[in-house]
């Protein structure tokens, strides 16, 4: 399973995270957020990997020309578009950068909200769920109500966001069968600054902690 910590914004956290097993590390580059990173920070981060791992940009609604130029000077290989991309800008995108997975979040207000996401089948290689704040777009810490997902299937590989703890992954994982799970909040001490213990837990409860020498 894919497990992807986001809000990375140290290099020494991103390397350790890696270490201990994380699949993919998120990085915000939505300025409101109090884990914003400029691209040089993310490429900071990047240099200092010593294990392979996906690199993640989480955008909002930016323009395709911004998406692509951080793309490239932080050295990404994902974008995570967490607002209110459409299909056709999410198609768009993929077709300019080829070699980068597009991630499209939908942010599940109601079971209606799950509605949309077959418009977007064509247009992502990726979709993750995340929960709804009316004030804020990620990061909130916020739980998906898990309980009302489980009748949908959903037609593109998904990853389960919003609220995931080392506490509460696997009653979580216990009622959906995603093909990742993302955190950001539930294993970090303040905004951005993780706490490589709760990442640890996660990953002894999940059975995959791998050994950091
Ligand atoms: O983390 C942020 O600050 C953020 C800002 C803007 C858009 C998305 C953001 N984070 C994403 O939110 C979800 C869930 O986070 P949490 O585990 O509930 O804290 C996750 O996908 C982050 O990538």
């Amino acid at each position: 399973m894919r497990v992807k910590i986001c809000g990375i914004t140290k290099p020494e956290q991103g390397d350790a995270i890696a270490r201990l097993g994380a699949t993919a590390l998120g990085f915000i580059c939505v300025p409101t957020s109090p884990r914003y990173v400029i691209p040089a920070q993310i490429r900071a981060v990047v240099d200092r990997l010593s294990v392979n791992v996906d690199r993640i940009g989480v955008f909002a609604n930016n323009t395709i020309d911004e998406i692509c130029q951080i793309v490239n000077a932080a050295g990404l290989n994902g974008v995570q578009l967490h607002s209110n991309e459409s299909p056709q800008f999410c198609q768009q995108l993929r077709q300019l950068l080829p070699d980068v997975e597009v991630i499209k979040a939908l942010r599940v207000q109601t079971p209606d909200s799950l509605s949309q996401a077959d418009t977007y089948t064509d247009a992502v290689d990726t979709l993750l769920l995340d929960a709804y704040h009316p004030t804020q777009l990620g990061g909130t810490g916020k739980t998906l109500d898990w309980t009302t997902l489980p009748g949908y299937t959903l037609t593109r590989p998904w990853l389960l966001a919003g609220g995931l703890t080392p506490d509460n992954v696997l009653s979580a994982l216990s009622q959906v069968q995603p093909n990742g799970i993302d955190l950001s909040s539930g294993v970090e001490r303040s905004p951005g600054d993780k706490d490589l213990h709760k990442v640890a837990q996660l990953f002894e409860k999940l059975g995959t902690r791998v050994a950091v020498e």
